[in-house]
């Protein structure tokens, strides 16, 4: 079974837009676990330009279902999950001056880095994601690490599926399996949308969860949220 955690970073985003408390945040994340939702992740950058590390901890008591906080582990990233311990935390390398995500680790060239990080927050009881390409290599790299799991950078195949090159599925693929047999767990994420989670999902050996925000919150301006969380339910059954 792959889970449907909705990163809810664009319902901050609208929020912050005007100041106030609408759309309210915390609201938003009872009702899509209501409707169905098997997880909220949240990705604060540090310019908190859309979730609040406030944010961070009002969610916390009503994240009832799996807590997903990812981000670039700086010292005051490290300080805020080590607190809140969610259940999962994903470790992304993003510039800061990064629009959104852009590239996964290089887990070769941050082994020593990303061991240390790993290690202080398996000890606290956190799993452990890292977000990576799709290399054969880099899985390997982040097999040492110590990660439970990795998240697959799904922001290529996204943008050639689209183009009509299903192709582009195959390096997923062989890195899912490849991790599987290293005993790494399979999460994705990036550009995942109705249109193409279902090929995702259905060509990606043992995809444990996937991250969607941008187009699942996209996509309710037009279906509704209930409506839309249950459309993907239905496609990662
Ligand atoms: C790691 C990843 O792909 C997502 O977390 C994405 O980066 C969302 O962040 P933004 O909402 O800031 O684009
Ligand atoms: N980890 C990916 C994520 O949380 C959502 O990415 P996107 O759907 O906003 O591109």
């Amino acid at each position: 079974m792959t889970k449907l955690s909705v990163n809810v970073n664009k319902i901050a985003t609208l929020r912050n837009s005007r100041g106030g408390n609408t759309p309210n945040l915390i609201q938003v994340a009872i009702d899509i676990q209501n409707f169905g939702g098997q997880g909220i992740t949240i990705h604060p950058r540090p310019d908190e330009r859309h979730i609040r590390y406030q944010d961070a901890y009002d969610l916390k008591p009503v994240v009832v279902t799996e807590y997903n906080i990812e981000g670039n582990p700086v010292p005051k990233f490290l300080d805020l999950v080590l607190d809140i311990k969610p259940t999962q935390v994903t470790l992304v390398p993003d510039a800061e001056d990064a629009i959104t995500s852009n590239a996964g680790w290089d887990t070769k060239k941050h082994m020593g880095f990303l061991k240390e990080v790993i290690s202080e927050f398996k000890r606290n009881g956190i799993r452990t994601s890292i977000f990576v390409d799709p290399v054969l290599d880099i899985i390997e790299g982040a097999a040492t690490t110590g990660a439970d799991r990795i998240e697959l950078y799904t922001e290529e195949f996204a943008s050639e599926y689209t183009k009509g090159n299903s192709e582009a599925i195959i390096p997923y693929a062989k890195c899912a399996q490849l991790a599987i047999d290293l005993n790494l767990g399979v999460n994705a994420g990036h550009d995942l949308s109705l249109d193409n989670i279902k090929f995702f999902k259905e060509n990606i050996p043992g995809l444990l969860e996937v991250s969607i925000g941008h187009a699942l919150i996209s996509e309710s301006i037009y279906l509704g949220l209930e409506n839309v969380v249950n459309m993907y339910l239905n496609r990662l059954k």
